[in-house]
């Protein structure tokens, strides 16, 4: 690799990937680097909520539950997102926000295995994850235990045989940091306990095979990785093998075996639908289905590929930068699609790079986060960006 914008438009014109750039709605001389906070739209979403809003709703009225498959809406996008994130079909429903969906998996996970009291958590995950398992171990009366990642394996010895439910990120919300999913998840197993994961910074951005780890139960975010839009729908993974005994806190109505019986009591549905709530928030689910066509073509292997690649060039090109420190830990296999900067004063220098056009987020004090992702950001993208991050800091 050379470090010159030269180079970087030789790769951006040999990159395979370069046309599902022109898939994404980005103002024209923006750089968009904050995918792991809200990615951007696909062009496919206006055209799918005109159409869902004008010959859907304002065709079909009532009737678009069943003529326009309103009514599967959470088991199909769901089964879509399953294939992102290497679950069988029949097991992800989509809806709700994340943060409803994390308090649902941790209760039902808690509940999987009543009389193990402790309910470990990952004390680097994001706030609403470390808020909602305070709360979940509050109203089953658990005993919480928070731990840094790095000493988890510690915590499921000590407390072998008392684990309950275990929520976990697997990718640091702040640094980028990649966790063991397979590894942590026999782990937890091992301890008596049941893995719930956090995928939010990692569905759609790395190759996942929850199925084949073994993971208990998951959620994840619709407006990250998969660019649904801003509070775009969630999603809940629980595997086939726990559907039976699955007792989720949320009993809304569509989840009943029989919904329009209207009858008591509440009858749990077969299989994942189950996890479904209330009404669904239908528009944005479907922006959310069509947010996903661009990176279903491009195949998550292929955008990872290139991200870790992206990320590569920008630790090159940042090597020089004084005070400028690489948070995310370089090994491919051990960080996600985002890269964290330890520099003085990053919410300023945030701040004037958003002036020139180059959107990227600060985590206070002085983490400046930039997303690598494959699917819409260029070789010259990250050339430009610390071109511009240069003369910031200077
Ligand atoms: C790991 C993680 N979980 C959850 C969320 C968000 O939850 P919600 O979509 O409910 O705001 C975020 C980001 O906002 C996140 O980074
Ligand atoms: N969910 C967000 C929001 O409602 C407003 C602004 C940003 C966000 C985010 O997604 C933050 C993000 N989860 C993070 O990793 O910091």
């Amino acid at each position: 690799m050379e470090l010159t914008r030269e180079w970087a438009e030789r790769e951006a014109a040999a990159d395979p990937l370069a046309t599902f750039a022109k898939e994404f709605l980005i103002p024209e001389g923006t750089l968009a680097l904050n995918g792991n906070s809200l990615g951007p739209p696909a062009a496919g979403v206006p055209v799918a909520l005109e159409n869902a809003v004008r010959r859907q709703w304002g065709g079909h009225l009532i009737r678009g539950w069943w003529d326009d498959g309103w009514w599967d809406a959470p088991e199909r996008v769901g089964d879509r997102i399953g294939r992102l994130i290497g679950a069988g079909p029949g097991q992800v429903v989509v809806g709700e926000s994340t943060s409803v969906q994390l308090f649902n998996a941790v209760t039902a996970a808690a509940r999987l295995v009543p009389e193990h009291r402790v309910l470990v958590a990952d004390a680097g995950n994001f706030p609403t994850d470390r808020y909602l398992a305070a709360s979940v171990a509050r109203l089953l009366d658990l005993h919480l235990v928070e731990t840094p990642m790095d000493d988890l394996p510690g915590v499921l010895d000590r407390h072998a045989g008392e684990v309950g439910a275990v929520l976990c990120g697997a990718v640091d919300f702040r640094t980028g940091e990649l966790w063991d999913v397979a590894g942590l998840t026999a782990a937890i197993q091992r301890a008596g306990g049941v893995a719930v994961w956090d995928l939010s910074h990692a569905a759609g951005a790395v190759p996942l095979r929850v199925d084949d780890d073994a993971v208990d139960l998951a959620v994840g975010c619709g407006y990250k990785y998969l660019s649904g839009g801003p509070g775009a729908p969630a999603f809940l993974y629980a595997a086939r093998r726990h559907h039976g005994d699955l007792d989720l806190p949320i009993t809304g109505w569509h989840g009943h075996a029989d919904p329009f019986a209207m009858t008591d009591p509440f009858v749990p549905a077969a299989g994942i639908t189950r996890a479904r709530t209330g009404t669904p928030q239908i528009l944005s689910m479907l922006a959310l289905e069509a947010a996903l066509e661009p990176l279903e073509a491009a195949g998550v292997a292929a955008v990872r590929d290139k991200s870790i690649r992206l990320a590569e060039y920008l630790f090159a090109l940042v090597a020089d930068l004084d005070g400028v420190e690489v948070v995310t830990p370089r090994a491919p296999g051990r960080r996600g699609n985002h890269v964290t900067l330890r520099l003085p004063d990053a919410v300023a220098v945030a701040e004037a790079l958003l002036h020139r056009g180059v959107v990227v987020d600060e985590r206070p004090p002085d983490l400046l986060r930039i997303c690598l992702n494959g699917l819409y950001v260029s070789w010259t993208d990250v050339f430009d960006a610390v071109a511009h991050l240069r003369e910031v800091l200077r």
